[in-house]
């Protein structure tokens, strides 16, 4: 590692859209420079998209990084590419990423042009002071209009189309100069070499024998096998047990020098050890810790518990081993599935729920992210004196001929200040293409807003949203009740506009699937004392008069009141049993 000084290192991230072409241009990088032999053709299988869930739903979830080692004017130069994750609910993990690289290559496929999370990507990487390289991806597409696309660029970003290469990652075509293009635009890291070892931690992995993998940069020194170390913000100390590169897989190199990134092994055995945005020292030479880093702010909340309540040690073990790598607001369907293949865990994931702030009367204020807590407004007695909610500037990019459903999309899930412009400014109106901009709840957009803007607009919208604080909110706690018994993993907080609609259809649908039982069930929701909607699963009536044959009607009569009285005693002591495939079927949405 000595041999590569800072002149010769450059830290790069790939940013783009989903499905832009990010793992494939990073597996035709780690090919072209050796890291990686090079697949048979025909196949495309990712390296850097290790999960399965990557793999079955495409999308790179967890963040992986790659060293390779490139020869430029006989020169050998030390790339580090740090993955950043391509789904519009990762940006936080973008921004970390980030942090660690001087330098951003923005890959736009030329067919699809610029979308909502090429604008957020690229804000991020600019706010950073990033050098970015833009990159025309899928040049081999017969759908490819790369002029068109540069132009885009340049209106919506402000680049220089003379700036940007155009490649195909698929077939390699151009992907030469984009190495090229990292060592000769991107500027190396600064770093002090003399300065007191400073390291700061981007990323975590978990290793069933070694515990927490630490993925780190080097900003400042030197650090070494055998270091001991403490972290700024815990003031744990550790002792480094091993130390390298990732190459791609992880390669034990004994030290670590300034401005290289690579990873740690310091026996951190609990994933709360190992804090996103922290910065390692040497014991006994303090550092100051990395400034401006926000750590993670959980916005989306969901009960979980197990199919079989006796495996809720081994869930909460999974719970802990997977939030050790995914410690950001994770897509709940990519949590679950993550949850069910990596830990074996049959579970059940309430409806999701974000976290409102309530103001009391004598000025002090409370998150609620558990709906069974959210306080009854129509009690007169009540303390609080006001509810807000937390809610997201959402972009949305479409073609024209989908802008009224996607705003008709929008109002109904309660947006505010709705404005909109054209991207390709003076291009021809039949491929227009519109960028809507709005405030949203986040509650309106956590469950199936993001399905429904991609089959309401054919798959052609894309959206990216950021956080824009709270506001005040008429809200209330709806439960549901069987046979008069509150259900709570059922409780929901709702927008007073959308109760009845959302009641009425809930207890519909918990009609549809709670199976009939010996007595009469009441199915109701009710906001605070009061009912707003109602169904009554009728009873499973035995056929008591089965074996009467004749005209003992009198008989017949006995019989039912008897049964009838049966039920009464049943129903009183009688509780619902809910069974687990009703919970998913409700829960689905
Ligand atoms: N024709 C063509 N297809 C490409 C090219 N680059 C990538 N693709 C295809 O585009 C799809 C998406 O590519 P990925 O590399 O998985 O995209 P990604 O940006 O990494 O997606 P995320 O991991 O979800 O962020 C895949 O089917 C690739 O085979 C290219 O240059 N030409």
């Amino acid at each position: 590692m000595e041999e590569f000084p800072l002149d010769v290192i450059r830290n790069f991230s790939i940013i783009a859209h989903i499905d832009h072409g990010k793992s494939t241009l990073a597996d035709r990088l780690l090919e072209l420079t050796g890291t990686i032999k090079k697949k048979e053709t025909g196949k495309n299988e990712q390296v850097l998209d290790k999960l399965k869930v990557e793999r079955e739903r495409g999308i790179t979830v967890k963040a992986q990084t790659a060293s390779m080692v490139h020869s430029s004017n006989g020169k050998s130069h030390l790339l580090n590419l740090i993955d950043t994750p391509g789904h519009v609910d990762f940006a936080w993990e973008v921004s970390r990423s980030l942090a660690a690289c001087q330098g951003a290559l923005l890959l736009v496929d030329a067919s699809q042009g610029v979308q909502a999370q090429s604008i957020s990507v690229f804000h991020i990487a600019k706010e950073r002071g990033l050098t970015i390289i833009p990159v025309l991806n899928k040049i081999d597409l017969p759908a490819a209009q790369p002029e068109r696309i540069a132009a885009q660029m340049q209106s919506t970003f402000g680049i220089n189309p003379a700036d940007i290469l155009s490649i195909s990652a698929k077939t390699g075509k151009g992907v030469e100069s984009v190495l090229q293009a990292v060592i000769d635009r991107i500027p190396a890291p600064q770093s002090d070499k003399n300065a007191p070892a400073k390291a700061f931690l981007f990323d975590s992995l978990y290793d069933r024998y070694r515990g927490v993998i630490s993925l780190v940069n080097i900003q400042n020194g030197i650090l070494r096998k055998g270091d001991k170390i403490a972290s700024c913000h815990t003031r744990k100390k550790y002792e480094i047990a091993e130390i390298g590169i990732m190459y791609p897989e992880e390669v034990s190199t004994d030290i670590l020098c300034p401005g290289q990134v690579g990873y740690i092994a310091c026996n951190m055995k609990e994933s709360s050890e190992a804090h996103i945005g922290d910065t390692l020292h040497r014991v006994g030479e303090p550092v100051p810790p990395m400034p401006g880093f926000k750590p993670s702010k959980a916005m989306v909340y969901a009960g979980i518990f197990p199919v079989d309540s006796s495996d809720f040690p081994k869930l909460e073990e999974s719970i802990k081993r997977l939030t050790l790598t995914d410690r950001s607001t994770l897509h709940m369907d990519v949590f679950r599935q993550r949850l069910e293949d990596e830990y074996d865990a049959n579970i059940i994931i309430t409806a999701p729920t974000v976290p409102y702030k309530v103001l009391y009367r004598d000025g002090t204020e409370k998150f609620i992210s558990n709906p069974t807590e959210f306080p009854d407004m129509s009690d007169s007695t009540t303390k609080v004196s006001e509810i807000q909610e937390p809610i997201v500037k959402a972009s949305i990019i479409v073609p024209e001929e989908y802008f009224g459903d996607m705003m008709e999309l929008c109002y109904s899930r309660r947006a505010e200040e709705l404005d909109h412009r054209y991207l390709d400014a003076g291009s021809d109106a039949s491929s227009s293409r519109i960028i809507l901009t709005c405030v949203i709840p986040l509650s309106e957009i956590v469950t199936d807003f993001f399905d429904q803007l991609k089959s309401r607009s054919s798959g052609f919208a894309s959206f990216d949203y950021e956080d824009a604080g709270y506001q005040k909110s008429d809200l209330a706690k709806m439960v549901f009740l069987l046979n008069g018994k509150p259900v709570d993993a059922l409780a929901l907080i709702v927008h007073r506009s959308a109760q009845d609609t959302i009641g009425r259809a809930w207890v519909k649908k918990l009609h549809k699937v709670i199976p009939r039982q010996l007595f009469e069930v009441p199915i109701q929701a009710a906001i605070g004392k009061k009912v707003i909607a109602r169904e009554t699963l009728s009873a499973n009536r035995a056929d008591v008069t089965a074996g009467l044959y004749g005209g003992h009607y009198e008989r017949k009569l006995k019989h039912l009141e008897n049964q009838k009285e049966g039920k009464k005693r049943l129903k009183r002591i009688g509780t619902v049993d809910l069974p687990q495939e009703a919970f998913f079927d409700i829960l689905k949405r």
